[in-house]
């Protein structure tokens, strides 16, 4: 198991940011990590980069007390910070140095970087004058230029027009592929449902959901069973007491499994009623989301 997080608490007075927080991430896998704002996420990070130390609890990297020394994590912080004032290719090796780079590889790295987020003509400029989402390649470069093992991006996506949001996909999916460890926080259920094989919902410091989200989309109590709105359906489902939604040519029924929807499929069968289509799908993250945080 690449990461572990155990038991862990951190309270900042009376708030208790992160409560009895538990999770494992195997190495080459991307964890999503959700939840509204304020449900304890950047604490969890922060403590996972040694910038905030646990109140209880432990974090483990491969088997043993993550050791920020010799671990190499590269950190994309939801508050973009490059110095304004200097050019991009001296922070740049700034950064690459600070992560142990030498020079001559820190200088090849920042070229191929540039050259690959197609940004070579920016090399040489103030940061100050690069737009916000070239600010934000760079700041994705510094992170990514020391090859690091554990990758935790926060709000990766934020600021990207959809052409560079793809270039950013692109280069996550190789970052998996390479077999890096991801932790991904995003807003965004459907970059979360690309990305991640694994998932933990944060809701008042504590995990409301966690693990693979296959399993947890197929556990979680309901399917959507789609139903084309024949004549007469309607009327059934309301003297069935069945509840549904309307949706353009279609009823929505939630339903537990397969035999629930097979149950009502013989109903409507017996009732006389046609079944020109239907459909069932498992929840979504975002209908999961939405239930467990509000
Ligand atoms: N340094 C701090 N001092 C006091 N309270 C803090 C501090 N850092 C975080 N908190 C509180 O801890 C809780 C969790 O905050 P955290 O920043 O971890 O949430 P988050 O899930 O990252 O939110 P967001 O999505 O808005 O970034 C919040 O109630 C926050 O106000």
């Amino acid at each position: 198991m690449a990461l572990e997080l155990q038991y862990l608490h951190k309270s900042f007075g009376h708030i208790k940011a992160v409560s009895n927080l538990t999770l494992t991430l195997p190495t080459g896998e991307v964890l999503g990590l959700l939840g509204r704002n304020g449900a304890g996420k950047t604490t969890t990070i922060k403590m996972i980069l040694g910038l905030l130390v646990p109140d209880q609890g432990e974090i483990r990297w491969q088997g043993n007390k993550l050791d920020r020394n010799r671990v190499s994590i590269g950190y994309l912080p939801e508050e973009r910070g490059l110095y304004q004032k200097s050019k991009v290719s001296d922070q740049l090796r700034y950064f690459a140095e600070l992560e142990g780079m030498d020079r001559q590889s820190a200088n090849k790295a920042i070229d191929h970087w540039l050259e690959k987020l197609q940004i070579p003509e920016h090399k040489d400029k103030k940061a100050s004058d690069l737009s916000k989402g070239n600010q934000q390649k760079i700041q994705l470069i510094a992170t990514l230029i020391h090859d690091p093992e554990l990758l935790i991006l926060d709000e990766p996506f934020s600021g990207l027009d959809p052409v560079n949001a793809n270039m950013l996909s692109a280069i996550i999916e190789e970052q998996v592929k390479k077999k890096k460890t991801v932790i991904l926080s995003s807003h965004r259920m459907e970059q979360i449902e690309t990305f991640c094989e694994n998932v933990c919902l944060m809701k008042d410091g504590q995990a409301v959901i966690q693990g693979r989200l296959s399993e947890i989309k197929q556990n979680y109590g309901y399917r959507n069973l789609t139903l084309f709105n024949h004549k007469g359906m309607e009327e059934k489902l309301k003297e069935w007491k069945v509840s549904y939604e309307k949706k353009m040519n279609d009823l929505l029924v939630k339903v537990k499994d397969d035999s629930e929807a097979f149950q009502l499929f013989n109903r409507l069968h017996q009732a006389n009623l046609p079944l020109r289509y239907f459909k069932m799908l498992e929840p979504t993250l975002n209908e999961i989301f939405l239930e467990k945080v509000r």
